[in-house]
């Protein structure tokens, strides 16, 4: 089983408030419907914000710690998100691949440490029934803090655990983790080594850029793979392109 998680900086113009790359989400479409057609592994995609949701959290006040007892805050956040995944729900649909979505607002919480609970069992119904989850960074309740934005690297982890994922793919901008030259850096297995050459995101971004994806994925039992879209069809294919993490 896959967990996929297409980058906001991806599938958006990130430093344009919510607007779609629509062409970079059709490519992103069509390679996963391509392998839909003859692969048989589950598929859990997730997707982060890139334009949407950034900048509404960010004008919040609304990190992964900071959190907003404003329901209307917290539900500006949620809406652009909710039309993000609308719009790659879309695309797939329009690919006949069975993608149906899950709304982590709805569906996990984080506790008073800012541990994160994700519920999984309608994910694994899905799978079973076929369908292709999709999931989406999001604002989730936090005890003590309001609600907190959830980032969709965070999810991926959580799933890849709960689901015993046998491959994790960060699909990005950049076509790995580079090193100070600008070289891709093959593989990953601690945060101090490469803590140096791993920085936030270039555009608006509450969830930490590459150094927070790298920290995340870190802890995982399986290696995770992080490449950019032109990576994505030999990903889903079964190669390890870009970065590895483990
Ligand atoms: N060493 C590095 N190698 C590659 N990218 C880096 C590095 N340091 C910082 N970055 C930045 O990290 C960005 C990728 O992180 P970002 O969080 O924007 O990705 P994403 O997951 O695709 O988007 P989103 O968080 O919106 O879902 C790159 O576009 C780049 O600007
Ligand atoms: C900002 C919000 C609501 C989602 C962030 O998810 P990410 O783009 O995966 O970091």
């Amino acid at each position: 089983m896959i967990v996929l998680k297409l980058g906001g900086s991806v599938i958006t113009e990130k430093d344009r408030p919510e607007t779609l790359d629509g062409d970079a989400l059709e490519r992103a479409a069509d390679a996963i419907a391509a392998t839909r057609e003859s692969g048989t592994e589950d598929l859990v995609i997730v997707h982060g914000g890139g334009s949407f949701g950034h900048h509404n959290a960010s004008e919040h006040g609304v990190t992964t710690t900071e959190g907003t007892h404003d329901a209307s805050a917290a539900l500006d956040i949620h809406g652009a998100m909710t039309t993000l995944n609308q719009f790659v729900l879309r695309r797939l649909l329009e690919r006949d691949v069975e993608a149906v979505p899950v709304h982590p607002f709805s569906a996990a919480a984080r506790d008073s440490k800012g541990e994160l609970d994700l519920p999984t069992g309608q994910v694994e119904t899905m799978l079973a029934e076929g369908f292709v989850p999709v999931l989406h960074g999001d604002v989730i309740a936090h005890a003590g803090a309001g609600a907190t934005v959830v980032s969709g690297d965070e999810l991926v982890a959580e799933l890849a655990r709960a689901l015993s994922a046998d491959r994790v793919g960060l699909c990005s901008t950049v076509p790995g983790v580079l090193d100070d030259g600008d070289a891709v850096i093959d593989r990953i297995a601690d945060f101090e080594t490469v803590a140096d050459v791993l920085g936030t995101s270039e555009a608006t971004d509450v969830t930490g850029g590459m150094a927070g994806k790298v920290r995340t994925l870190l802890g995982l039992e399986a290696a995770a793979s992080i490449f950019g879209l032109e990576s994505l069809a030999s990903f889903l294919e079964g190669e390890n392109p870009g970065t590895t993490i483990d």
